[in-house]
C-alpha cells in the first residue's frame, strides 16, 4: 500500500472521536457551597402538616428533605413524604388523585430503626431491612429502593430533614407509633449523635459515601477542609476520575515492563556503552529520584483569579500584555531589593542536607505529607506577589504544606515545613514517571495470545492501571445503574466511531505493507511509552517503493541516517484510533518544532513500525532531571534556557493551532530534543481538530498536572488548553515538577479545579519577565489567557539563549 494514498491533509474526520464529551455538570452542581447549603434552599416543611399529628389514625405527610445511601446519593433532595398505616412513601411531587409517582415506599413493616442524626440540622435516619424474607413483604419503588443502597448487608438506611426542630419531633413520633418492629416509643431526641456531613474528622473519613469513592478520597488526601470548602468540585473530580479511571482501580505505579529488543540486529560493539542506561530503559519510564525537596521558609505565593487580575484593566486583553502584570509591581517593586540571580542559578531551595539519593528515591515513592488547606484562595496577583510565609503555623488554614517532607526525613527545626512529626499515611504516589493520563475510555483490547506468540518477542505487560501514563483502557465506568440524582450526569458507555474493520483500514491507507526489518539495524532502546518501545535504529538500506509520495521522503533519507523507531502491538493498543491520530497528524505536520515523522510500516497485521526523525537529546523531562542543577538550591534550567525551549515548543503549537489542531497533553515528556538543542514536540495521539461546526472541545483527555482548569471542569475548551499546559511545563523548568506532582491525582484534579492558578515555589527569585509570561499562560479565564500568537511577542522571549547553550544540558546523554 502507498503512502500517497494517504498523503491528503487532515480533515476533521481523520480525526477519531477518543470519547464523548461529558456533559456539563447540573446547575446544583456548579455550585461551590458545601452539601448542607442546598439543603437551605428547600422549602422542606408543608405548614399545614406541622399542625398534624402523629400517630393518630391519619395519614401525615409533608415535604422533607431526603438522601438515602445508595451510589451517586450525594443531594438532599426534595421529597413530599407520606406516612400510612403501613408504608412511608416519598413522592416527587405532592400526590394528587390519580397521580402516582412515588420514588420510594417503605412497608412500615421493615422499618427497624428511626434515630436522630447529625447528619443536618433537623435531621433522622430511617433504618430498614431490605431482606425480602423479613416479616414484611417489602415493595420499593424508583431507584432508591432497588438495591443501590450501600449499608451494610440487608440494612438501608435514608436520611429525612425537616425544616424545624418541631416537624422533627412530630415526624419521629408518628413513625414510632406506627412501625411494629419499634417499640412505639421514639428513642431520646435530644441527644448528640457524632456522624457528620460527608466527613469525620474523629476517623479521618468520609461517611455516607460509596465506599470506591470514599477510598478514592482517602488515598487523594482530600480532606474534610476540601469538602467543606468546595464540596461539589471534590464530588466533580471524583466522578469523573471514576469515569476515566474506574473507580478502586489504584494500585501502586512503579511495575516495570519486561521489554526486550526486537528481532532486528543489534550492534553492541558500537553502543555497548549505552547499555546500561538501555536496561534503565527497560522499565516504564521511571524518572529519576526525586527532587530533593526543600524545607526551606518558602515565600507563599497569594493565588490570584483572573477576573482580579484583569478587573482594572481597560484594555483588551493584549493591547494591555505587556504592562497587565507590571502593575503591582510598579506599585510595590518586590524584587527590587532582590540582588538578580545569575541567570544560570537561580537559587531554589529544594535540597534537603544530607539526603542521599536513595533517601530521595524513597522520599519520592513515598509521597509526601501535605496540608490541603495551605491553597487558599484570595484576590492577589499570582506571581507578581511575594509574600513570606507566615512563620507560624499555628493557623491550620494558613499552614504551609509539608509537600517536600518525605516521611524519612529528620524532622528539620525552624522551618514551617518541620512541625509535623507524625509520618503521613502510606498512600498511593503519582510518580514522576508515570503520571496518571486521564484518558477517555475505551474498548478493552482484544485477545493478545495469539498476536503476543506470533510476535515471537516479548512485549512490555500492561502496567498498573491507575498510573500508568499509556493509553491502556481505563477501567469501564462503574457497572451499577447509576441515578441521575441531579448532581451526576451519566456518561453513557464509550462507543467507538470506527469499527476495528475501519480503522484497520485507515492505518493501512498511511502505512507500508510490508516487513521493515531489512531497512533497519536496531541499535538500541530509546525509550517505552505505553503503545509500544522506541528504538534508535540506523537505516540499511533504502527500499524502492516504486512512484508516489514515498519516494519524496525516502528520497531525503540516506543510509546510515539514525532514526527513531516505535513498536506497537496493535492488539495490544486499547485505542487504535489514537495511533492512526498519531500518524496523521505527524504526517501533516512538517515544522521544525514538531518530530518529523518518516514513514511508517505494517509489518504484519499486528505489529506497526512508526519511523521517525531521532531525538538524540531525549525528552525535556530527562533534561530536567538529569541537569547538574536539579536537586540543589537552583532551578534545573536557567531562564534564558526555559525562554529558548518555551519559545520553540509555542511556535510548533503556534503551528498546530493555526491548522485548528490542540495537542492537549503537552508536558515536558512530550518535547523531545535533538543533539542540536533543537526542541520538537511528539504524541499527537490526542491531538483534536477543531472546525467551524465544533469550535470547542469537551472530552478530558491529557495528564492531570498540566491539565487546565477548564478541562478539569469538563467545560469546553480550545486551543488555550495547550497554552496552560505549557506555563506547567515552564514550571517544571523552574522547580522540577509540575505543581502537585507530589499530590495524588485526584487530589491534583482537585486542586487545580479550585485553585485555579497555581503557585510557585519561589517568586521572589525569578525575573518579572517569567512571571509575567507565566500569569498569562495560567490564566484561569480562557479569554485573558494568551494564545500562542500573542506568547511568541511576550518579552519573555526576548532573554531566549542559543540552543548552543544547552548542549552542556544534553551531556548527560553522552
Ligand atoms: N523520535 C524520538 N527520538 C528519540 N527518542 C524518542 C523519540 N520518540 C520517543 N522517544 C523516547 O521514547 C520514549 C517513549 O516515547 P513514546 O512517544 O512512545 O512515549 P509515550 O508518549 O509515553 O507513550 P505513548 O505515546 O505510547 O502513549 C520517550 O520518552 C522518549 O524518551
Amino acid at each position: 500500500m502507498s503512502l500517497s494514498a494517504a498523503a491528503n491533509k487532515i480533515s476533521e474526520n481523520d480525526f477519531q472521536n477518543i470519547g464523548p464529551a461529558p456533559r456539563p455538570p447540573g446547575a446544583a452542581f456548579n455550585k461551590t457551597q458545601p452539601i448542607t447549603s442546598y439543603l437551605n434552599q428547600l422549602d422542606l416543611q408543608d405548614k399545614r402538616n406541622e399542625q398534624r399529628g402523629a400517630g393518630n389514625g391519619n395519614r401525615k405527610s409533608g415535604w422533607v428533605s431526603y438522601k438515602d445511601d445508595g451510589i451517586l446519593s450525594f443531594l438532599w433532595q426534595k421529597r413530599y413524604m407520606v406516612l400510612s398505616d403501613s408504608y412511608l412513601t416519598l413522592y416527587k411531587n405532592e400526590p394528587r388523585a390519580g397521580s402516582d409517582d412515588a420514588v420510594l415506599q417503605i412497608p412500615l413493616t421493615t422499618i427497624v430503626s428511626v434515630s436522630r442524626t447529625q447528619l443536618k440540622q433537623n435531621c433522622f435516619e430511617v433504618v430498614r431491612s431490605s431482606d425480602r424474607n423479613s416479616s414484611a413483604s417489602g415493595s420499593s419503588v424508583g431507584s432508591s429502593g432497588n438495591g443501590s443502597g450501600g449499608s451494610d448487608g440487608s440494612r438501608k438506611t435514608m436520611y429525612i430533614a425537616t425544616k424545624t426542630e418541631i416537624d422533627l419531633h412530630s415526624w419521629l413520633d408518628a413513625i414510632f407509633a406506627k412501625c411494629p418492629l419499634l417499640s412505639g416509643v421514639s428513642s431520646p431526641t435530644n441527644f448528640t449523635h457524632k456522624v457528620h456531613v460527608g466527613f469525620d474528622p474523629e476517623t479521618g473519613s468520609f461517611v455516607g459515601m460509596p465506599s470506591n469513592w470514599e477510598k478514592l478520597l482517602k488515598h487523594s488526601r482530600i480532606t474534610g477542609e476540601d469538602w467543606n470548602n468546595n464540596s461539589a468540585a471534590v464530588i466533580q473530580v471524583l466522578q469523573f476520575y471514576q469515569e476515566y479511571n474506574g473507580a478502586g482501580t489504584a494500585t501502586a505505579s512503579n511495575n516495570s515492563s519486561t521489554t526486550s529488543l526486537p528481532k532486528a540486529s543489534i550492534n553492541q560493539g558500537q553502543y555497548g556503552g549505552q547499555q546500561s542506561r538501555q536496561n534503565s530503559h527497560d522499565m516504564l519510564p521511571q524518572r529519576k529520584p526525586p527532587t530533593p525537596p526543600s524545607v526551606q521558609h518558602r515565600p507563599k505565593l497569594q493565588v490570584s483569579t483572573s477576573h482580579q487580575n484583569y478587573q482594572t484593566s481597560q484594555q483588551s486583553p493584549y493591547q494591555s500584555f505587556n504592562n497587565k502584570y507590571a502593575s503591582p509591581l510598579q506599585n510595590k517593586p518586590l524584587n527590587s531589593h532582590l540582588p538578580s540571580p545569575p541567570a544560570h542559578k537561580l537559587p531554589y531551595p529544594q535540597q534537603v542536607q544530607g539526603q542521599n539519593s536513595s533517601q530521595l528515591k524513597q522520599h519520592r515513592q513515598n509521597g509526601y505529607a501535605q496540608d490541603a488547606s495551605r491553597f487558599k484562595h484570595n484576590m492577589q496577583n499570582p506571581y507578581l506577589t511575594s509574600t513570606p510565609p507566615s512563620s507560624s503555623p499555628s493557623s491550620s488554614k494558613e499552614q504551609v504544606s509539608q509537600r517536600h517532607a518525605p516521611q524519612q526525613r529528620p524532622p528539620v527545626n525552624n522551618s514551617p515545613y518541620s512541625n509535623s512529626s507524625t509520618p503521613p499515611p502510606q498512600r498511593l504516589h503519582p510518580q514522576r514517571a508515570a503520571p496518571a493520563v486521564l484518558k477517555p475510555p475505551a474498548q478493552p483490547a482484544p485477545s493478545t495470545a495469539a498476536a503476543a506468540a506470533a510476535m515471537n518477542q516479548s512485549r512490555p505487560e500492561a502496567g498498573p492501571k491507575f498510573l500508568q501514563p499509556n493509553r491502556e483502557a481505563p477501567k469501564k465506568p462503574d457497572a451499577h445503574p447509576k441515578k441521575d440524582v441531579g448532581v451526576t450526569k451519566q456518561r453513557k458507555p464509550t462507543k467507538p466511531t470506527m469499527s476495528n474493520a475501519e480503522i484497520m483500514a485507515k492505518l493501512k491507507s498511511v502505512t507500508f505493507n510490508t516487513d521493515p526489518t531489512p531497512f533497519f539495524q536496531m541499535v538500541e532502546k530509546a525509550g517505552q511509552g505505553a503503545s509500544g518501545s522506541v528504538y534508535l535504529a540506523q537505516r540499511t538500506q533504502l527500499p524502492d517503493y516504486g512512484e508516489g509520495d514515498l519516494n519524496e521522503q525516502i528520497g531525503e533519507q540516506h543510509i546510515g541516517d539514525k532514526v527513531a523507531i516505535k513498536q506497537m502491538i496493535l492488539s495490544k493498543q486499547p485505542r487504535k484510533e489514537l495511533i492512526v491520530n498519531e500518524i496523521l497528524v505527524m504526517k501533516d505536520s512538517q515544522h521544525k518544532n514538531i518530530v518529523n515523522f518518516l514513514e511508517a510500516y505494517l509489518k504484519t497485521e499486528d505489529d506497526l513500525w512508526v519511523v521517525m526523525e531521532y531525538m538524540e537529546g531525549g525528552s525535556l523531562t530527562d533534561l530536567i532531571e538529569n541537569s547538574p542543577t536539579n536537586g540543589s538550591n537552583h532551578a534545573p534550567l536557567t531562564e534564558p534556557q526555559i525562554a529558548y525551549i518555551v519559545r520553540e515548543t509555542c511556535q510548533g503549537l503556534k503551528f498546530l493551532h493555526d491548522k485548528h489542531i490542540i495537542h492537549r497533553d503537552i508536558k515536558s515528556d512530550n518535547v523531545l530534543l535533538d543533539h542540536r538543542a533543537r526542541v520538537k514536540i511528539t504524541d499527537f495521539g490526542f491531538c483534536a481538530k477543531l472546525t467551524d461546526k465544533r469550535s470547542k472541545r469537551a472530552t478530558m483527555v491529557g495528564t492531570p498536572y498540566w491539565m487546565a482548569p477548564e478541562v478539569v471542569k469538563q467545560r469546553e475548551y480550545d486551543e488555550k488548553v495547550d497554552v496552560w499546559s505549557l506555563g506547567i511545563m515552564t514550571i517544571e523548568m523552574l522547580e522540577g515538577e509540575p505543581p502537585y506532582l507530589n499530590e495524588d491525582p485526584l487530589k491534583a484534579l482537585y486542586l487545580i479545579a479550585t485553585n485555579g492558578t497555581p503557585k510557585l515555589k519561589q517568586p521572589e527569585v525569578l525575573s518579572l519577565k517569567i512571571k509575567r509570561f507565566l500569569s498569562v499562560c495560567l490564566c484561569v479565564d480562557v479569554k485573558y489567557r494568551a494564545s500562542t500568537e500573542e506568547l511568541l511577542h511576550h518579552s519573555f522571549f526576548d532573554m531566549s539563549c542559543d540552543p548552543r547553550d544547552l548542549t552542556s544540558l544534553l551531556e548527560w546523554k553522552k
